[in-house]
């Protein structure tokens, strides 16, 4: 999807981001820069803040500093251990990195990011609104279970160019998730991947450590129509809705649909079991609300959309459904368009009883 350019200097910022493509394969910047994706120069520049910036998290998150920072923050001075859903260390740092990048590319008028309470404003003229989860799934840190970073960009609304900055912001960070221009997940595991989709179909991109640029691995990702996993955190099964117990009992026999038994798959971290999710096909679930709309649910879906997949929350099209409040939370499912067609034949599958559990 083209997006307009209001600095109109095309060419000479485009031109700037070199021509090599390193080692046979053709980078990030060269595919947005010139010669993939027709997205604008504002939105190139935005994305090469971007991009550096996660390449700075997938090094903290690799690093020995890492555990040393979770250790100082996990007990209070008081010697008390912090609550399970207190912000993490590398939450916070990560958090730090992402909005320092979008204030240096000059591009963003506003960030909201499942950190802060309410959304930070940067810059009136910023052509574009960050949402984003700075560092998801950061409770597997400690044991070097995969951890990423989920963002998604829209355009500055200017109709509420003339309202009090709060208010901008807020409505700003609340649009649909179908007036989505670009959506990315960077997965922080073995590789570190980068998996981008500006509207027309989705790219992963792995990082080479050696030339430290992300370079084209898989363009036009594809789920498979109908896959043999499912994800989900089953220990929860009791607290399930008759519906979603029928379901999973039903594909974990081979009687569903497709007639094979399923495999489950969790690794309780979202970006890592979409990302396999995406590659092999099936469904990555959560069915209690506790993912947000806004940072989590719609990035992930408009991305899983354009590999040809669904997100739903057990009802409904996650992209159409508005966002009313920042830190809404839904059930989730995304994955392969026949296995979510299946789930959603249940009925009831939406998990409503949430008692806070303890991991
Ligand atoms: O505890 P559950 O229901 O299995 O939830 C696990 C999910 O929570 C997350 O850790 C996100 O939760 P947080 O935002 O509280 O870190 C996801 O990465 C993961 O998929």
């Amino acid at each position: 999807m083209a997006s307009s350019s209001p600095s109109g200097s095309g060419f000479k910022v485009q031109s700037l981001m070199g021509s090599s493509s390193s080692e046979g394969f053709q980078t990030l910047m060269d595919y947005i820069g010139k010669e993939g994706a027709d997205i604008g120069d504002d939105l190139v520049i935005l994305l090469n803040h971007l991009q550096y910036a996660c390449k700075k998290i997938a090094a903290l998150v690799a690093s020995p500093v890492s555990s040393k920072l979770r250790q100082q923050i996990e007990f209070s001075e008081f010697g008390q251990r912090m609550a399970r859903d207190k912000p993490k260390p590398l939450d916070i740092v990560s958090n730090e990195i992402i909005l320092a990048s979008l204030r240096s590319s000059g591009k963003v008028a506003a960030m909201a990011s499942e950190e802060d309470d309410s959304p930070v404003w940067i810059a009136d003229n910023g052509p574009y609104i960050v949402v984003t989860d700075p560092l998801d799934g950061s409770r597997n840190i400690d044991a070097s279970i995969p951890t990423g970073t989920i963002f998604g960009i829209y355009n500055r609304l200017i109709e509420l160019d003339h309202l009090p900055v709060t208010e901008k912001a807020l409505l700003n960070s609340l649009q649909c998730g179908q007036r989505l221009i670009a959506a990315c997940y960077v997965l922080y595991s073995s590789a570190t991947i980068l998996c981008i989709s500006f509207g027309s179909g989705t790219h992963a991109f792995t990082l080479d450590r050696s030339l430290g640029d992300f370079v084209l691995t898989h363009p036009y990702i594809k789920i498979p129509a109908r896959g043999q996993i499912y994800s989900v955190n089953d220990a929860r099964y009791f607290d399930w809705p008759e519906g979603l117990k029928q379901y999973i009992d039903t594909i974990r026999q081979g009687k569903g649909e497709y007639p094979k038994k399923y495999s489950a798959r969790y690794i309780c971290s979202l970006v890592a079991d979409l990302h396999r999710t995406l590659i092999y096909g099936g469904v990555a679930m959560n069915p209690r609300d506790h993912l947000r709309l806004v940072y989590e649910a719609n990035p992930l879906s408009f991305l899983v959309e354009q590999a040809g997949g669904r997100g739903s929350d057990g009802k409904s099209r996650i992209l159409s459904i508005q966002p009313v409040e920042l830190h809404q939370r839904l059930s989730l499912f995304l994955g392969s368009s026949e296995d979510i067609e299946e789930l959603e034949s249940y009925g009831e599958v939406q998990q409503k009883v949430n008692p806070g559990y303890e991991v």
